[in-house]
């Protein structure tokens, strides 16, 4: 892993850069996939799977019965496991509801708001490289919670898992369609999907480049979730063995991933060094983590002031705390997706099993976004009722704000009825 010691602050901004296919190249080619599918509807979807995911069939749409089969493929342990992350997720999930409460800001004048569950949405679970199924549980469980009626799940993966879990979640229809071919039916729709209104899901940058150029035409986004991160600070009381395999465990998701390890003790950042070394060896992904490791860095910093300025600089994906004061230094970090405390605290847990959302924002936007919640399907609508007495007190108010504005008729729709 490279490592730079004690760079100065003017650095951090080309040493924090995210590893990213060269961007005009992406851009062009997920808008040629986005125009073909826009066009050409199915019949382009089913060549773009033929392409891309060496797809042979002739329906992209998942059967119920084999989705109704998965649950057989799959051995006994895996399905406890997965329900015993369901059971976590859902727990923590249904925590975020939040009652109904009417306010009355002023006599007469009661104001309330109520969460909506968006009626469609696309859910995107990755599957090139790997079939991410606990996905399925992170984006299914909160938006049934929430009350979608629609929930249409797109992958380039048909492995039983993802099957399982979809049933297990209550989605309405699975599609085996990957990439920005995926992101470009849910937000237009083809003869057979339909469109959506809003998609959610982690991907690799085709899968994010493309949610973002859609959402410029009015389909809305959860956030770009795009190739995975994890800065960890550790100090010594980290364990070098956890702290080298908390950042392979980042990145063995793609060659595109990302991961940084700050420190303010040269001791650590060489024994982690070593340990990253003896642990690549084992990695059933081995090429994927190395391409990843050669995108990271680890960095030798003077103090904890410049740790934490560079942490909140850097805005990650997750952060990992493995140092003695964990929990105090958590109250100031104030830009990241997820933060795991202390050294029991993998973050695998966050990944799969522990409750928290595992979808989060890449790339820097924990600056701006937060990750994917019960929120994050709802819509919040307002209402209010005012009695003819509210009327009199708040009418006159109105009243002398529509005149300063110059609306006449916002000032007679108070006025004609104070009159009558
Ligand atoms: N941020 C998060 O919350 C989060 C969560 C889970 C996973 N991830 C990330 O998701 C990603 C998963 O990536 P993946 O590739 O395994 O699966 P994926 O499903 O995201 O992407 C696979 C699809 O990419 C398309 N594709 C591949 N090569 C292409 C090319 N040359 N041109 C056009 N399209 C092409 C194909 O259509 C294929 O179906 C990883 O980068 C991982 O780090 C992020
Ligand atoms: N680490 C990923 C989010 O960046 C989520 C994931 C799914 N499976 C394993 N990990
Ligand atoms: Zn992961």
């Amino acid at each position: 892993m490279k490592i730079v010691t004690n760079p100065g602050r003017e650095e951090w901004p080309e040493l924090l850069k995210r590893p990213e296919l060269p961007r005009g190249d992406i851009e062009s080619r997920v808008q040629g996939i986005i125009d073909a599918v826009k066009e050409g509807g199915d019949q382009a979807l089913l060549e773009l799977a033929a392409r891309f995911d060496g797809f042979t069939g002739e329906s992209l749409e998942i059967s119920q019965a084999e989705i109704a089969a998965s649950a057989a493929l799959l051995e006994a342990p895996l399905k406890a496991a997965i329900g015993k992350a369901y059971q976590n997720i859902l727990k923590f999930h249904e925590s975020q509801r939040q009652a109904v409460e009417k306010i009355e800001t002023a006599p007469g004048v009661t104001c309330w708001r109520r969460s909506v569950g968006i009626e469609k949405v696309g859910i995107y679970i990755p599957g090139g490289s790997a079939p991410l199924f606990s996905t399925v549980l992170m984006l299914a469980i909160p938006a049934k919670l929430a009350g979608c009626r629609e929930i249409i799940l797109c992958t380039p993966s048909n492995h039983p898992a993802i099957l399982y879990a979809a049933q297990l979640t209550g989605v309405t229809r699975v599609l085996r369609i990957g990439g920005a071919q995926a992101i470009a039916a849910l937000a237009y729709g083809t003869e057979t999907i339909p469109k959506v209104f809003k998609i959610f899901g982690p991907g690799n940058q085709y899968v994010t480049h493309a949610k973002l150029m859609v959402s410029k035409e009015g389909v809305a986004i959860d956030m770009p979730a795009g190739p995975s991160e994890v800065a960890v600070w550790a100090d010594e009381t980290a364990v070098p063995d956890f702290v080298a395999a908390d950042l392979l465990s980042q990145a063995e998701h793609g060659p595109d991933s990302q991961v940084i390890l700050v420190s303010t003790s040269a001791s650590l950042i060489n024994a982690v060094d070593k340990a990253l070394a003896g642990q690549m060896e084992q990695l059933s992904r081995k090429g994927i983590a190395e391409a990843a490791i050669a995108n990271s860095k680890a960095i030798l910093l003077a103090n904890e002031e410049e740790a934490l300025d560079l942490l909140n600089e850097y805005a990650p994906e997750h952060l990992i705390l493995s140092i003695e004061n964990a929990e105090a230094v958590s109250e100031k970090i104030i830009n990241a997706g997820s933060v795991f405390l202390g050294n029991y605290t993998p973050e695998s847990c966050g990944d799969y099993a522990s409750g928290t959302n595992h979808t989060l924002p890449t790339n820097g936007h924990a600056k701006a976004y937060s990750g994917v919640s019960l929120d994050s399907f709802t819509k919040k609508i307002t209402f209010q009722h005012i009695t003819p007495e509210g009327l009199r007190g708040l009418g006159p108010v109105v009243e002398a704000l529509a005149e300063a504005e110059t609306l006449t008729a916002h000032k007679n729709a108070v006025a004609i009825r104070l009159k009558s």
